[in-house]
């Protein structure tokens, strides 16, 4: 069998074109740019560099960018004044606050400090409700990739046993609530798994979210899958080990240029998307 490249890179790159004509319209019509602000809390140079590929994403659509930098010092009151700050600054159409911050920031609160309609990473308590309940919000942006990229290649989800291995705030649990709202049945694994290769073995959809090296094994999974790796680390390795994989699975996604592109074009399509709420 020859599996099908799920090729993030590609979809991401012919959507961007999609999405510079639309920026150009928004600028046409308002004589305003859509701005998305970026939030890095810190000098992790990984999350710095990941913050840096998403202001270039955004120029390269034709929007702004407006990089918010703060020490790694910062509370999560000042953390939440900046972000008030930018909930009522009408020029910014976007907020997106990397994670991880510093452990002595409560990430969640402000996280959950983000206007709804500027959430544009999809990272909301509300947001997360919205989407687990059907309702219109912006998608968290990995998953919601991820969902783009699927459907990009029409792979059918309905009726198919998705196992998502991970349930963090922003990765595997909307997964989870994405493949269910499409009607998968869901089952979510975590550290506390019981026999998980057994569970992975019966995944029709496979997504690995677990933050380790090729920890997911080839020889777990079916004949015929469709396998996701949303993991990533340095020297382009994923959370499964897919070398062995690629001549018996139905499709999957490289590392790198799979998930991660599909993650930022996300983002910046709900940019857009908000940028078109507002200016019209
Ligand atoms: N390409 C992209 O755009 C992005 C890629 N990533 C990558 O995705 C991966 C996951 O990221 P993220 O969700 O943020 O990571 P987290 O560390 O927040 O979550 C990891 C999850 O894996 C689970 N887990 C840990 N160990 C095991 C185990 N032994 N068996 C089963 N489950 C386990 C944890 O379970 P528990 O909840 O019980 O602790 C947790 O739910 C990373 O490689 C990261 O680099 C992340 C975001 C975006
Ligand atoms: N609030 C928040 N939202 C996020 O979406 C978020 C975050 N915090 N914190 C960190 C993770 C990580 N993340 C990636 C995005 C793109 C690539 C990506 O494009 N990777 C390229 C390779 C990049 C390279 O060459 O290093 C690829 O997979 O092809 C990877 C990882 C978003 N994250």
């Amino acid at each position: 069998m020859t599996a099908i490249l799920l090729d993030g890179k590609a979809v991401a790159a012919r959507t961007e074109a999609e999405l510079s004509e639309r920026v150009s319209k928004i600028k046409a019509r308002s004589g305003q740019t859509p701005i998305l602000a970026t939030i890095l809390v810190g000098d992790d140079p990984a999350s710095a560099t990941y913050v840096k590929m998403k202001g270039n994403a955004c120029r390269r659509v034709g929007m702004e960018s407006l990089a918010v930098e703060l020490p790694s010092s910062t509370t999560t009151e000042e953390l939440l004044t900046t972000i008030a700050d930018l909930n009522a600054n009408p020029d910014v159409h976007g907020i997106l606050l990397q994670h991880p911050v510093p452990s002595q920031i409560d990430e969640r609160a402000c996280f959950d400090a983000i206007a709804l309609e500027k959430d544009v990473d999809g990272v909301t308590c509300l947001g997360f409700g919205r989407m687990a309940m059907g309702e219109p919000a912006y998608g968290c942006a990995t998953p919601q990739g991820i969902m783009r990229l699927l459907d990009a290649y029409e792979i059918p989800i309905s009726g198919k046993h998705a196992v998502v291995v991970g349930r963090s705030p922003i990765l595997g649990k909307p997964m989870a609530m994405m493949l269910l709202g499409k009607d998968a049945t869901v089952t979510i694994c975590h550290s506390r798994t019981q026999d998980l290769p057994a569970l992975v073995a019966q995944a029709d959809i496979l997504v690995g979210a677990v933050g380790r090296p090729e920890f997911i094994k080839a020889e777990w999974i079916k004949d015929g899958a469709v396998v996701v790796d949303a993991g990533y680390h340095p020297g382009g390795i994923g959370d499964i080990e897919l070398a062995p994989l690629v001549d018996r699975v139905a499709a999957y996604t490289p590392v790198p240029g799979g998930v991660g592109p599909m993650t930022i074009n996300t983002l910046i399509q709900q940019s857009v998307m908000s940028g078109e709420k507002s200016l019209g």
